[in-house]
């Protein structure tokens, strides 16, 4: 008979959209929150006996329940939140894996009426993925998705290997552009429900930002390395980062049919690629820190 192997079930990205009411003045959370649970699953799987099996039914609505029940706050500690109370409340359940999206939404100014309008901010999602492991323990990773960014200078490339396939020419100025996707592990230091995850998720993103920026880049991979390197350095509470890098290639619009020079000293025209793209992915670690963060865990 075969065997079955590792498995884990829950409801997938159910959307909860939390109002918190002070006076005139709402505030606004909005997440996307998908489940996975795992435990003493052989006989759902190998009879169809559902007597271990918490549904996934009841996984979306704990989703609801506790946000009415315990706030949001943060991706981190709701995910905290559904983690515990999934291995904590069912014998049959010994781990269980949250995964957050949270979209950031900005206020519309309207003085005097109240405070209640929003505007969906699209500068990339907020992310988080809680697990807990009745053996293993508990592992909070925190991220970002979607944050464009750009370079107009700063960047080159130049001195790679050259095979009979290599037509890439050389460049000592290009634009350097990248949709960033990060996700970083957070030592554990007990329960930490109560921690200001915001306040550390703001920072990481802003030497993130701040970075990119700041390098003067002979590859997106050194970028990349700087990015990360800048994270680890700054935070301590932060052991590890990955960071997925498409390089979205600016190409130098061919404007010679026309009579016209295009080159980069006098503000240029480029032709924005969509794809193919590069793809560059490297984990950043603290010295004597292991790496834990799966490499596809980015790729989602
Ligand atoms: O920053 C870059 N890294 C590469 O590895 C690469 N390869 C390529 O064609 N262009 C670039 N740019």
């Amino acid at each position: 008979m075969p065997t079955l192997g590792q498995n884990q079930y829950g409801k997938a990205e159910t959307r909860v959209v939390r109002v918190t009411r002070d006076g005139a003045t709402h505030h606004l959370e909005d997440l996307k929150v998908s489940v996975a649970l795992s435990g003493d699953m052989d006989e759902v799987h190998y009879s169809g006996s559902n007597a271990a099996v918490l549904t996934t039914d009841a996984t979306k609505n704990t989703v609801f329940a506790f946000a009415k029940e315990h706030g949001i706050g943060s991706p981190e500690r709701f995910g905290i939140l559904l983690a515990r109370h999934f291995t904590e409340s069912q014998p049959t359940l010994t781990r269980a894996r949250i995964r957050l999206e949270s979209y950031a939404w900005e206020r519309v100014p309207t003085p005097g009426e109240g405070d209640h309008s929003f505007l969906r901010d699209g500068r990339g999602i907020r992310t988080a993925q809680v697990t807990h492991d009745t053996e293993d323990g508990w592992e909070v990773l925190s991220g970002l998705t979607g944050v464009t960014v750009l370079n107009t200078t700063h960047s080159e490339f130049h001195g790679f290997l050259r095979d009979r396939y290599t037509t890439l020419a050389e460049t000592r100025d290009r634009v350097l552009a990248t949709d960033v996707t990060a996700l970083w592990r957070h030592r554990w230091a007990g329960p930490a429900e109560d921690r200001d995850w915001n306040a550390s998720h703001a920072a990481a993103r802003r030497h993130l930002l701040d970075a990119f920026a700041r390098t003067y880049s002979y590859s997106l991979q050194q970028t990349l390395y700087g990015m990360g390197a800048r994270v680890i350095d700054h935070r301590p509470e932060i052991d590890e980062i990955r960071l997925s890098l498409p390089n979205k290639h600016h190409f130098l619009a061919d404007l010679t049919p026309f009579g016209m020079e295009n080159d980069t000293e006098d503000g240029a025209v480029y032709f924005a690629a969509d794809r193919p793209y590069g793809l560059i992915e490297a984990t950043v670690l603290r010295d004597g820190a292991t790496a834990r963060i799966p490499i596809d865990a980015t790729n989602l």
